[in-house]
């Protein structure tokens, strides 16, 4: 039985990870720092959370990350872990930078010192090239970075440590540049999430307005639970690589608010409000991918449109608020 360690297991990329590599024969241990019930909630509402083995310990620090590799000695490290909001990096740039950074550094020299054989993937993110002039649209792996947030400049150092790790010891470590990826279990604060969740509640009558920042950005969105298929897929492969996961479709978030709005049968000039808080010191424009090499090499499938994708996570938030209403303890 292969042994899989995923490191912030408690997110949503986390949750479906384990839920996938599970229903592979995987044995799945899951890191976190958090210990109230709570954090748990996404691994509940997949029925997991009893075939988890979770292991408690801070990634910044590099002996709890070697006694770990060293206790469980897993086949495949997936680390997820990270400072994840955009936003939020603004604020906090000192601990974004500083985690999203050593964490990473710390699980790779482990793995050097102690078993090289361990693959690697890292959660690399489309928020490493900033903004891109039209020419260079769709993005490409081979694009240069030019990151326009505490947050993207934090993974695009874990980016090239990871890379580094390849080159200088022969470890297989690859790097999945996943886009914006959506689906029930995204944190409250992500926009999409925001929405859909909002939008729903409205519709409910538990709710009367939707604020959000700038409508006017364009990105390329997808579905969440089939980018964790791109992850695994790619420590399958006879050799490690850097992969653009992405739907390939553009939209701005002022379409997807239509589309949203539209099939709920709700009123915009009612419900909408716009703040200049959830604005950013500076946001990416428009900015899409080309998933062509990992539908080559990967054999990875993604075909959703934006409007299927909108359609899913109306019916996908549907279950979970459902869910949440049945299970307020959790
Ligand atoms: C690929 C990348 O994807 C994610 O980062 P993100 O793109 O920042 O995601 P988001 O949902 O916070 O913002 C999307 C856009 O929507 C705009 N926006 C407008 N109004 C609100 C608003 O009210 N809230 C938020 N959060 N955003 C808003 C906001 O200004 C931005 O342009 C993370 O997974 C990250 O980890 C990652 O790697």
């Amino acid at each position: 039985m292969k042994k899989a360690l995923i490191t912030g297991i408690t997110g949503q990329d986390g949750a479906y990870l384990a839920q996938l590599l599970l229903s592979k024969g995987y044995n799945v241990i899951g890191v976190t720092r958090q210990t109230d019930s709570f954090a748990f909630h996404r691994l509940a509402y997949l029925g997991i959370d009893k075939k988890i083995e979770i292991a408690y310990f801070d990634l910044t620090d590099p002996k709890a990350v070697l006694a770990c590799l060293e206790q469980y000695h897993p086949d495949e490290i997936y680390n997820l872990a990270a400072q994840s909001s955009v936003g939020q990096s603004f604020h906090i740039p000192q601990e974004t930078f500083s985690f999203n950074t050593m964490s990473v550094m710390n699980l790779l020299d482990g793995v050097r010192q102690f078993d090289r054989k361990i693959r690697f993937y890292q959660a690399s993110s489309s928020e490493m090239f900033g903004n891109v002039s039209f020419q260079n649209l769709p993005i490409r792996e081979s694009l240069l970075f030019h990151p326009v947030s505490p947050y993207g400049i934090s993974k695009a150092s874990a980016h090239w440590l990871t890379v580094n790790y390849r080159e200088a010891y022969g470890i297989f470590t690859t790097c999945g540049i996943l886009f914006n990826h959506e689906s029930a279990l995204r944190g409250e604060n992500f926009v999409i999430k925001k929405l859909i969740n909002t939008a729903l509640k409205i519709q409910a009558g538990k709710a009367e307005t939707l604020t959000l920042g700038n409508l006017a950005v364009s990105r390329d969105w997808g579905y969440a639970p089939k980018y964790v298929e791109a992850m695994w897929k790619m420590l399958q492969q006879e050799r490690p690589g850097d992969y653009i996961i992405c739907s390939g479709n553009l939209s701005t978030l002022q379409e997807l608010l239509l589309k949203v709005f539209d099939q709920l049968g709700l009123d915009m000039g009612k419900h909408l409000r716009l703040d200049q808080a959830f604005m950013r010191s500076l946001d990416l424009g428009v900015i899409y991918g080309d998933n062509t090499k990992a539908k080559a090499e990967l054999e990875w499938e993604y075909n959703l449109s934006t409007d299927d994708l909108i359609a899913q996570l109306i019916a996908d938030e549907r279950e979970w608020m459902a869910w949440g209403d049945k299970n307020k303890e959790v």
